[in-house]
């Protein structure tokens, strides 16, 4: 027999429910004694593109390194406030850092593919991880993140041959991805600062970005707000540091509620 439920008990029934993946609360950072991040405070949700916007120095980069304890290798660095990814308390000194950098995989602006060949650049973590155990199984995995970063058709016969270093930098660029993807992260922090990509990458990345996010929980900071407008579902906006204003991406570049969001989108071309 079918019971009608009170309104906001059958909405609560079908709206699916918000899942954090990361929490900061009242997240600061001082690297010695200067500030670099200050009480920040939001909630990553499951499955969302989150960018990052605000000036140059405004700490995005900082604000992703952090995430993964990038930050905190120079001496003298202090943490207030916390952040947490699912239940791990990311700057507890017993935090598994190996474990966290493999589901958190921090791709930065700089491309840094190892020395070797392509197959051991992908094949590294995978085997320190013990995802792929033997032959056959590493074979599939290098197969498929070089194909989701549509460099298989590129290399599929210099495996072994060439170096990852031997690419043209914009390959390199999307091996450093594939070298990430191959460990199955599950969030992913995707720092594109830089400008120097030309059209033709730029698309490629973007349309990688829309792929990627069917499986993975992304934050991205790119050279453009045109780029952060076309590609995230929410946006964050930092200055010197702190939080000034998060909501979607509809609302902050249409209707930002914070003065110093609207100048800033004001001043800067999207
Ligand atoms: N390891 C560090 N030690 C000391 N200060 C740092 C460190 N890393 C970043 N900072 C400082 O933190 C601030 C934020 O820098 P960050 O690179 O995060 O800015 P950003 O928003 O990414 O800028 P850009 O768009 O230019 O890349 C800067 O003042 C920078 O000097």
């Amino acid at each position: 027999m079918f019971h009608s439920l009170p309104l906001h008990q059958s909405l609560a029934s079908v709206a699916p429910p918000v899942e954090t993946v990361i929490s900061l609360q009242n997240f600061g950072i001082a690297l010695d004694r200067k500030q670099v991040l200050s009480d920040i405070t939001f909630d990553l949700r499951r499955g969302e593109v989150l960018g990052l916007i605000g000036r140059a120095g405004a700490g995005k980069s900082a604000l992703l390194r952090a995430i993964v304890r990038l930050l905190d290798e120079s001496r003298g660095a202090a943490t207030q406030g916390r952040l947490r990814y699912l239940d791990h308390d990311i700057y507890d000194p017993h935090c598994d850092l190996p474990h966290l950098r493999r589901m958190i995989a921090f791709v930065p602006q700089q491309v840094t593919p190892f020395p070797t060949s392509i197959w051991d650049n992908i094949a590294y973590g995978a085997r320190l991880h013990r995802i792929a155990m033997d032959k056959a199984s590493m074979a599939d995995l290098v197969e498929e993140t070089l194909r989701r970063c549509h460099l298989w058709h590129v290399v599929r016969d210099d495996l072994h041959r060439r170096r990852g270093t031997d690419l043209p930098v914009h390959q390199q660029r999307l091996l450093c991805l594939a070298r990430a993807l191959a460990v199955r992260p599950e969030v992913l922090l995707l720092d594109r600062t830089t400008g120097s990509i030309d059209q033709t990458e730029l698309a490629l990345l973007n349309q990688l970005v829309g792929e990627l996010k069917a499986d993975h929980t992304i934050v991205l900071v790119t050279p453009t707000l045109a780029e952060t407008a076309q590609i995230a579902d929410r946006v964050a906006h930092l200055e010197q540091g702190r939080l000034v204003e998060i909501d979607t991406a509809e609302m902050i570049f249409t209707a930002a509620l914070h003065p110093d969001t609207r100048t800033f989108i004001d001043s800067t071309a999207v």
